[in-house]
């Protein structure tokens, strides 16, 4: 949590519908993510939080609605222009190729940007992660789960993102890990990245977030500062799953 003033949009949904096939998740979904800020998905299982993140990086295309970045309309556009324009996502669970060293996977994070490039961010990106650094060389799938998250999010940043979204980070991490993760997101966004995150771990990621939104059956229920909702007596009922609670028909959208 801190005291970022800044509210420059970097990431709006306007009215957007989206789902699978002939199911929609999301219903007339509209907020805005300021830039620099870590803006944290909350809400019960099956909400919709990780649409959301699937919708924003192209995995699904709006039904109706629009979303925009930096002011720039990219609805419907694909992955390769959406990593173009600097969205990196890191998905839920595992995704790295066990069976490749540590610094092989880094190398096929930067795949779109040359080799080049990549072998010189490498080290730059390593520099976050000391205990990752040390096992380079060794299979991806002999690090914690701890440093293969760690590594996960290395590869992203190799993309100089200025859109993370990352989803569950904290999953199969031990508390203390969690708290390194939080961290670095929030030097990340200090320097200006802005952080769509989903997190169980509601009350942990708020100290770190500057802003949550809470859906339930793909509608916005809840737009408000971490500080207010971190202050509000009635916050437990959040963290329990249930995003009713009697300040959403108040809340700031
Ligand atoms: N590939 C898919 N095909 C069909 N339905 C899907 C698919 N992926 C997710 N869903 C459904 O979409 C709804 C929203 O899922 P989503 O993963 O966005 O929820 P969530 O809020 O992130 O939940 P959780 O906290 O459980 O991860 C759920 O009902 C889910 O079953």
């Amino acid at each position: 949590m801190t005291t970022h003033n800044n509210t420059t949009p970097c990431i709006e949904f306007d009215d957007v519908v989206a789902g699978y096939k002939d199911f929609m998740i999301l219903n007339n979904l509209s907020f805005t993510v300021p830039k620099g800020s870590i803006t944290l998905l909350i809400g019960p299982n099956g909400a919709g939080k990780s649409t959301v993140l699937k919708t924003l990086f192209g995995l699904l295309t709006p039904r109706q609605g629009k979303i925009r970045l930096n002011g720039d309309d990219i609805t419907g556009a694909t992955q390769k222009d959406l990593l173009a324009r600097g969205i990196a996502f890191v998905p839920q669970g595992r995704n790295l190729f066990g069976q490749l060293s540590v610094y092989e996977n880094l190398e096929l994070g930067g795949i779109t940007l040359g080799m080049k490039t990549t072998h010189e961010r490498i080290p730059e990106v390593l520099e976050f992660f000391p205990r990752v650094k040390e096992r380079m060389n060794s299979l991806a799938s002999s690090l914690s789960g701890g440093e293969q998250k760690q590594l996960e999010i290395g590869r992203a940043l190799l993309l100089r993102p200025k859109v993370l979204l990352i989803d569950e980070p904290s999953i199969g991490l031990s508390p203390m890990v969690v708290q390194d993760v939080f961290k670095l997101l929030r030097k990340l966004a200090d320097q200006g990245t802005t952080v769509l995150m989903v997190e169980q771990n509601v009350k942990s990621a708020l100290k770190y977030s500057d802003n949550a939104i809470a859906l339930e059956s793909g509608r916005l229920v809840l737009y408000k500062s971490a500080a207010e909702i971190l202050a509000d007596p009635q916050m437990e009922r959040l963290f329990l799953g249930g995003a009713h609670t009697t300040t959403a028909a108040a809340a700031t959208v």
